[in-house]
């Protein structure tokens, strides 16, 4: 199984940040607090009322004084409940606020990940982290976190409780600590490594089942569809251990801990008896301390239990946190550019560490220019046009669009520079409108979505879909062919209004007819622009005002075609091979 890439936060960032979000509720933090003690001091006063009553029994007291005490002990009890029930619902609000926020954090981080990063850790591990860790966490802030401090409250003010009766309770209880803390620190050293493993194993699988779903039609023609199978079952496998893994620590630690509970209980009986049958104690207190003391193994056992599901919510809130540690390649400094000019300084860049792809790249694009990128498959075009686009950092050099560095802008203003066109069209879930408009930085009117999808000849087919531009497109809606996807990323285009665009492969998946249709609708997109095309047709390179041609990483000749053409070297021989001249 491969290591996501993703980082997972420390122990320091989860408290640093828990602390944070504590200090942004301070008003029902407390009331949640102060509530669940009063709730627990009222569910204490039934032990005093009933070692009461077996005294006053004892002593032959009066049938009102017993009626009283009953009373009491209801009274009590009915103020336990509702106490309970309004802290556990403040402290439930608390709870939704805070994942709320949490989930908004976690949106925040997820969409300023470098492209770079969420496509090498595979976007299964952010699905995993959005789905599954999310909901982890959302069961720990609503349910387990408002129960564990009920749960601690109780346990402290009933051990207070049973104090009261007198010092000589604190010895028995004393002797169920030592197997409790060895117990609990053996387990939970070891049931958090086991969490984050079944995490990263989730994400594992979701990573393959979305490659094989995105590659199902390469599946399909090369028959892969066993070696996909046999590939996910590794994943469950590796899944069905760490679970397992976790099951078999639980199945150890919960049963051994009930010696802890048994121990105090036993020598509460057995030294309340000694001193009792001294003198020393009444039979009231004896029944009272052997009462709390049972009173003490729920919410002690409901600490342990409930710290369980709270070590899986720190390894998802872990694991949605580490989002928010990845280094960011952008370094906004406010800087605003003189100009449109783009430009590349010595530039270099790596996919993997040690291995350029890029070295030392220098290319000045004039405004409304044209230039063809030409060269063999893998020298680097469509590297160097994703570079030229901001969509990765050069590894040094620079990237710079009117004097300004590409990672110096903020990425909103960036797309107003420069974009990439590429064959990849996602149509997102909602209406043909919303799909346009989110390309428009400050919104779009109805009359500049209509325009851009004139602009680009798609008004046609878009007023005759069902409910013209309202009609739900994307997953679930309505299918639009590959050819109309690619007319609305260029209407978005449109609306974008970059300056400059860097085209690589865009029209290549569509069959020739719908392409002529294509090539028409992308000029009229082109129009005005400074256009960067990763050229794989060398006619398209003969109309560009400059070809580059890229070799091993660098650009080897660049020049109009004509001059090019006569210097003889490999941009000559491309073109003659291709011209069959
Ligand atoms: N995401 C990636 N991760 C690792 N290596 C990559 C990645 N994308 C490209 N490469 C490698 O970088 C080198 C340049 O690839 P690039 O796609 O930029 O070349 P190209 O000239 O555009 O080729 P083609 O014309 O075949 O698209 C190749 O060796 C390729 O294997």
């Amino acid at each position: 199984m491969s290591d996501t890439t993703l980082p997972v936060a420390d122990g320091g960032s989860l408290r640093r940040y828990a602390v944070d979000l504590a200090r942004r509720h301070p008003r029902l933090l407390w009331t949640a607090l102060v509530l669940h003690v009063l709730a627990a001091v009222a569910g204490l006063a039934a032990p005093r009322l009933l070692g009461g009553l077996v005294e006053a029994v004892e002593t032959g007291s009066t049938t009102s004084h017993v009626d009283r005490v009953v009373l009491a002990l209801f009274g009590f009890l009915v103020l336990q409940t509702v106490l309970t029930r309004y802290a556990r619902y403040v402290s439930q609000v608390l709870g939704e606020q805070v994942l709320a926020e949490l989930r908004e954090d976690f949106v925040q981080n997820s969409l300023a990940l470098p492209v770079g990063v969420v496509e090498s850790a595979g976007s299964g591990d952010l699905l995993t982290r959005t789905s599954r860790d999310v909901e982890q966490l959302g069961w720990s802030v609503r349910w387990a976190l408002p129960e564990w401090t009920i749960a601690c409250v109780t346990a402290v003010l009933t051990f207070a409780a049973a104090l009261s009766v007198g010092w000589w309770v604190a010895l028995p209880c004393l002797f169920g600590v030592p197997p409790l803390v060895v117990g609990l620190r053996w387990y939970l050293a070891r049931a958090k490594d086991g969490y984050l493993r079944e995490s990263a194993t989730y994400s594992q699988i979701s990573a393959t089942l979305t490659e094989t779903v995105e590659g199902s039609r390469t599946v399909e023609a090369l028959g892969l569809g066993r070696e996909r199978v046999t590939a996910i079952d590794a994943d469950i496998d590796d899944s069905y251990a760490a679970e397992r893994y976790t099951l078999h620590l639980r199945t150890v630690f919960f049963p051994s801990m009930d010696i802890s509970y048994i121990i105090p209980t036993v020598l509460t009986l057995l030294y309340g008896g000694y001193l009792y049958s001294q003198g020393s104690v009444s039979l009231g207190d004896v029944t009272t301390a052997v009462l709390y003391v049972q009173m003490l193994i729920d919410p002690v056992d409901r600490v342990v239990a409930i710290l369980d599901e709270l070590q899986m919510g720190a390894a998802s809130l872990a694991r949605l946190l580490g989002v928010a540690q990845v280094p960011d390649d952008r370094e906004v400094s406010g800087r605003e550019p003189a100009g449109e000019q783009l430009a590349a300084h010595d530039v270099r860049f790596s996919y993997v560490e040690g291995r350029d792809v890029l070295h030392g790249v220098d290319l000045d694009v004039g405004v409304g220019e044209r230039i063809a990128m030409v060269g063999p498959s893998g020298a680097g075009k469509s590297t160097l046009g994703r570079l030229l686009a901001g969509i990765h950092p050069p590894r040094t050099g620079e990237v710079t669009v009117g004097g300004v560095g590409l990672v110096e802008l903020p990425l909103g203003d960036l797309r107003g520079h420069v974009a990439l066109v590429t064959q990849e069209h996602h149509v997102f879930v909602g209406s043909l409108r919303e799909n346009l408009a989110l390309a428009a930085p400050e919104g779009a009117t109805e009359d500049d979505v209509r325009a851009a999808l004139a602009a680009v000849d798609a008004l046609d087919w878009a007023d005759a879909l069902p409910e013209g531009l309202s009609t739900e497109v994307g997953s679930g809606g309505h299918t639009l062919h590959a050819a109309q996807a690619q007319q609305v990323a260029l209407a978005r285009l449109v609306l974008a209004d970059p300056h400059t665009l860097v085209l690589d492969e865009a029209t290549s998946l569509i069959d020739p007819r719908a392409a002529r249709h294509l090539e028409r609708s992308l000029a009229a997109v082109l129009e005005g622009r400074t256009v960067i095309a990763i050229a794989h047709r060398l006619f398209s390179a003969h109309d560009a005002d400059r070809v580059a041609v890229v070799e091993d990483g660098v650009i080897a000749e660049l020049g109009s075609h004509d001059d090019l053409v006569a210097a003889d070297g490999s941009y000559a021989a491309l073109w003659r091979s291709w011209n069959g001249s």
